[in-house]
């Protein structure tokens, strides 16, 4: 299946497993594997050991595959219908009716996989199998196919209007009447609104009768009083609940439209005035719903930064993950995280967020597509530049943008990266002006040549493991 194969790409690629921060000796990690000071070319020797990886990485060049945000629609399956049929046998004329009942409507479930990354496996239109007609004989239709949907972990749902009722329309438009004070015209109109109403209810009850054929005058189904289950997910039907959800934990599974009811057969209206009936139910539609997808990466570290401050870099150099670098800004288009493993088992998820500049609370440089990935990350590590003229500036500025974004955003338990520690002299007076007035706390490190990577690591271990 296309989508499944989709969900492999993204493990290998966007997924990327540490070798374990612990087992490699400090700052001496340069040496740890080929081409490990530039993480984005790989040498020969490190991409045949990693094919699947390197494969992938190629697939999300550019983020064409990477989808964060998107509408479907949810349909569950058409219910059979009932069955008119009568036993036919040698020496019974007319024997008693055997209708078989449709089948349920299958449902649409979604599916958390942790495996799933990027929305662009979920279609834009999800319906389930219908069930199928009863058959004579007493012969039940089967119960229609259910549709799982796996969605990536952190899918926010939201049911979003589908279309506007102009029946509502009319009727609000009649209702304003009363306040010009035409009362009688009003109360006409209403009567004649209850009048289509009640008409439009027979018509409808009508439609949801099967005939034998050429009894369709002949039945009088306005009288014929529905099953209360039937009645029940028809009313159902007409009220739906509005659907919003959270998706977080893996293999979660939640019903995200139900199918339609199958119709009863028609053995279910013989009464004592009618031993025969002609006709039987249609089943019901499925329930239908517009939904608004929205994935929220969920990581344990969330690395916050401007542009070409290193966040890449880092995270190649803490997990196994081979994100792009280059010396340009917007190098990253798509959160991409990281596993890092620890020698006592311990693991943490980092995800690489695209950087931020000023104005991405207002959406300048795509901010609100990138900042809606750092809201899940239960720590935020800052990763700032230190060969820039006022790197703290920078720090208050990303702080900055996430309150704009999000009240209260920046609290979240966070320290300071400051990177490029490498870069002379200047790098290093920033650092000594900045360590004496800094509030958070400040980690010196080099992504690029691996310096002091496993301070930095269990640095950010320490205030997760302090929540
Ligand atoms: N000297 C030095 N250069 C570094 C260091 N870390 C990263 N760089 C360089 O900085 C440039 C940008 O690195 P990236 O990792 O792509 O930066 P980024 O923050 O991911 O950038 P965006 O994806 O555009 O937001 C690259 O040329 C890196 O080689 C470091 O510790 N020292
Ligand atoms: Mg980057």
């Amino acid at each position: 299946m296309r989508c499944g194969v989709t969900a492999m790409q993204h493990k290998r690629g966007i997924h990327a497993r540490a070798g374990g921060v612990d087992g490699v000796t400090g700052e001496e990690t340069a040496d740890n594997e080929p081409g490990a000071d530039d993480p984005g070319t790989p040498s020969e020797a490190a991409a045949a050991a990693r094919p699947q990886e390197q494969w992938m990485h190629r697939s999300r060049k550019g983020g064409r595959n990477f989808v964060d945000r998107m509408r479907c629609t949810v349909a569950g399956g058409h219910g059979g219908n009932g069955c008119v049929s009568f036993l036919r046998d040698a020496f019974v004329a007319q024997g008693p009716a055997n209708g078989g009942n449709g089948g349920t409507g299958g449902d649409v479930w979604f599916e958390v996989d942790e495996n799933e990354t990027s929305l662009s496996c979920v279609k834009q239109r999800l319906r389930a199998r219908p069930g199928m007609n009863g058959r004579g004989k007493s012969m039940h239709g089967p119960r229609g196919g259910d549709l799982v949907v796996r969605v990536p972990k952190g899918t926010v749902v939201r049911q979003v209007p589908a279309v506007v009722d102009p029946g509502a329309a009319q009727v609000t438009g009649s209702a304003s009447g009363t306040d010009s004070g035409d009362s009688r015209g009003f109360l006409d109109a209403l009567e004649a609104q209850l009048d289509q109403d009640a008409r439009a209810r027979a018509q409808d009850k009508a439609a949801l009768f099967v005939h034998y054929p050429r009894w369709e005058d002949r039945n009088d189904v306005r009288r014929v009083p529905l099953p209360a289950e039937f009645r029940a997910a028809l009313h159902e039907l007409r009220n739906p609940q509005p659907l919003s959800l959270d998706l977080t934990t893996h293999g979660q599974r939640t019903l995200v439209a139900r199918g339609g009811l199958g119709g009863f057969g028609n053995p279910h209206f013989i009464s004592a005035t009618d031993r025969q009936p002609h006709y039987a139910l249609r089943g019901l539609p499925g329930e239908s719903r517009t939904l608004e997808l929205e994935l929220k990466t969920i990581a344990d570290v969330g690395l916050v930064g401007m542009p070409n401050a290193g966040k890449s870099t880092l995270l190649g150099a803490v997990s196994n993950a081979h994100p792009k670098v280059a010396p340009y800004p917007f190098t990253t288009l798509n959160p991409y995280i990281g596993t890092v493993d620890f020698r006592d088992s311990f693991q943490m998820t980092v995800a690489d967020i695209p950087g931020l500049i000023p104005g991405a609370h207002r959406n300048v440089g795509l901010g609100h597509s990138f900042l809606r990935h750092i809201e899940r990350s239960r720590v935020l590590v800052y990763v700032v530049d230190l060969s820039r003229a006022a790197p703290w500036d920078d720090l208050s500025a990303l702080q900055r943008e996430l309150d704009l974004y999000s009240a209260g955003l920046s609290q979240r338990p966070s320290l300071v990266l400051a990177n490029k520690a490498d870069a002379g002299p200047v790098a290093q007076r920033n650092f000594a002006q900045w360590q004496a007035t800094a509030g958070l706390p400040l980690v010196p490190v080099s992504a690029k040549f691996r310096k002091n990577i496993l301070k930095a690591t269990h640095s950010i271990r320490q205030v997760l493991d302090a929540l």
